[in-house]
């Protein structure tokens, strides 16, 4: 598992440029700190205690523009936070929905753990930014002051710096046994939580069977154990009162104390004023932020990280395409298992014990009645569907326990519904091959003969509104973005039932000559005589073979072909049928495609 320190480096790490520019703003933001005891120091020595107002009032006048800085500096820092905090955010979303999808049952998502856990992101994203913000306080609040301090005198510097240290040696001293008590208190209230749920849920039962006084135990002894860990707690507060009060507050009578011996020395009373004001005004409020905000926010951040990430799927599984590895050329394309697949505990399998394998520069037709279970072996195959038993492999990858970006770098599925955004429609085209510059988006468009609609739709820059575009268009939108993506395998599932006959056939020859696997759920009988390989799922069968072989030996086939291509306006598919094939002119077939391999290839 991940753990809260590498994934905060991790974090930090890839935001290093905008880190760097909150650190530059940061230091503006310091510049009253920095100044404000030097200020004072010249203002009293040389200007009020010297008799020259004037040039009082102008350091002073000098301090209110390093304040104006100051605000400048914050406003531009809370602006950057946001540059650091919200990636972090959204790839922590990412890894916990990609865990709470990855443990799933039978693609069965729990939807009150999705909506919990990201509750819980939200709530590592708003102590994120808050420990950044303390953190980045403290560090340059208190630099700034030490710098001012050397400046007025080194022995000064020296007085106030040993017990800031001590304090904060202390805190740190105390932080892993605040971080424990954190996390007793975090799992007690959970506990108390969930229990009381059952104990209100039950309490019918409870009071039926005059358990009413155990339950009320029960609880009670939650409860109880909640309080002691919140003493507890409170315990720490006492261990970060005393860093404080080393760290904050003994400078200043440790300077009142050497003040006479300070003032011999040549340091003028002005001068010890700075001192004092950089120590009440600079330095404690910096430890007591920081004190505060690490106690409180800090803990949080760190227990509720450490939980989510126990729920997340590592990096490395759901990261972007340039830490997936990448497809095995020489494995085959699609490698099927004994796969059965059942869509409910208590269901008929649509698929039993089924075997494929489908090799590198394939083009495969599976086709079948409705209903059979093709789109199913197609969202098996695409690792959209987890097979109840067996094991699928995409060019030598298993799909299970894969991140959805990993692979997205291996298939690309493009559904009879296809998918369109409301964004620009190069953004739509490009979304999985992001860099891709717009000479090659419009040649792709241009090789399957969809360059007219992109110029219909208005140009790359243009912004697509689904709800503005026909079926066939998106289908055709989306056809195009499945050719740029990188994935080597292709699998449409009737993803060209809104186009004619010709559209259709274009784009299908197009797709095959693509390099790389394609296959095709046939929606016309043309699709199946394209294709190199025909899938036959039949009720207790399936058989793999060429459209011709298929022809020769299997009258299911042949009775499909004659349903497909008999009578009517379309010769290429059955009149007013969308799918070609009809469950219901195909009686004998059932939903279990069976035991029976049809694996030629191997
Ligand atoms: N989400 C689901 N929940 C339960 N059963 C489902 C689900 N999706 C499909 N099925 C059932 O699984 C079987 C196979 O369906 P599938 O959609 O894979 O068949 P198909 O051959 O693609 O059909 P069509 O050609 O009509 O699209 C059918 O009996 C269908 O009713």
């Amino acid at each position: 598992m991940t753990t809260v320190g590498a994934t905060v480096r991790a974090a930090l790490s890839a935001r290093r440029g905008p880190l760097l520019r909150l650190a530059g703003w940061s230091l503006a933001e310091a510049l009253p700190a920095a100044l404000t005891g030097l200020l004072t120091a010249r203002a009293v020595d040389d200007g009020f205690l010297a008799g020259r107002p004037g040039v009082g009032l102008l350091w002073l006048g000098l301090l209110a523009v390093a304040v104006l800085v100051g605000a400048l500096g914050t406003r531009q820092a809370y602006g950057l936070l946001g540059a650091v905090v919200e990636p972090f955010r959204d790839d922590l979303l990412r890894r916990v929905v990609a865990g709470a999808l990855a443990g799933a049952s039978d693609g069965r998502v729990d939807d009150a753990a999705v909506t919990r856990l990201t509750h819980q992101v939200e709530m590592v994203r708003d102590t994120w930014a808050g420990l950044l913000m303390v953190v980045r306080g403290f560090v340059f609040a208190a630099g700034a002051a030490v710098v001012g301090l050397v400046s007025l005198a080194a022995p000064v510097a020296l007085l106030v710096s040993v017990p800031v240290l001590v304090g904060l040696l202390l805190f740190a001293a105390a932080l892993p046994a605040m971080v424990a008590r954190q996390r007793e208190y975090v799992l007690a209230g959970e506990r108390l939580g969930r229990d009381a749920v059952v104990a209100v849920a039950g309490h019918r039962d409870a009071t039926v069977s005059g358990a009413g006084d155990r339950v009320v135990g029960w609880l009670g002894g939650h409860v109880d154990a909640q309080a002691r860990v919140e003493r507890r707690l409170a315990v720490m507060a006492a261990a970060r009162s005393l860093s404080l009060a080393v760290g904050g507050w003994l400078p200043v009578p440790l300077l009142l104390l050497a003040g006479p011996w300070l003032l011999r020395q040549g340091l003028g009373p002005g001068a010890l004023l700075g001192a004092l004001v950089y120590v009440v005004r600079g330095i404690q409020p910096a430890l007591y932020t920081l004190f505060q905000g690490v106690a409180a926010g800090g803990l949080r951040f760190v227990v509720t990280l450490d939980r989510l990430l126990s729920t997340c799927v590592p990096p490395e599984a759901s990261g972007g395409a340039a830490t997936a590895p990448a497809p095995d050329p020489t494995a085959p394309a699609l490698s099927l298992r004994a796969v059965t697949f059942r869509y409910g505990p208590h269901a008929e399998p649509v698929l039993d014990g089924f075997d494929l394998t489908v090799p590198p520069g394939d083009h495969l037709a599976i086709v079948g009645a409705s209903g059979i279970g093709k789109s199913t072996l197609a969202g098996l195959m695409a690792g959209v569907l987890r097979p109840s038993a067996g094991t699928v492999h995409v060019a030598g990858t298993p799909t299970a326990g894969v991140g959805a970006a990993e692979l997205a770098t291996h298939r690309v599925l493009i559904p009879q519904e296809a998918y369109v955004f409301t964004g620009t429609v190069r953004d739509n085209l490009r979304y999985l091959r992001p860099g891709l510059d717009d000479a090659a988006v419009l040649r792709a468009a241009d090789r399957l003969g969809l360059a007219d609609l992109v110029a219909r739709l208005g140009g790359l820059d243009a912004t697509l509104r689904p709800g503005g575009l026909s079926a066939g268009e998106r289908q055709q939108v989306a056809l195009l973005r499945a050719w740029l993506s990188p994935a080597p395998l292709v699998i449409l599932d009737e993803a060209t039932c809104h186009l004619d006959p010709a559209a259709e056939a274009r784009l299908e020859a197009a797709f095959a000559a693509r390099p790389g696997t394609l296959v095709v759920i046939a929606h016309r009988i043309s699709s199946a005589a394209r294709a190199r390989r025909v899938l036959l799922l039949d009720g207790g069968d399936a058989h793999l073979d060429s459209h011709r072989g298929l022809l020769a030996v299997s009258t299911a086939y042949r009775e499909l072909v004659g349903h497909w291509s008999g009578g009517g306006s379309d010769p290429a598919g059955l009149p007013g049928d969308p799918h070609g094939f009809q469950a219901g002119s195909r009686p004998g077939l059932r939903h279990d495609v069976g035991q029976v391999v049809a694996d030629r290839s191997r």
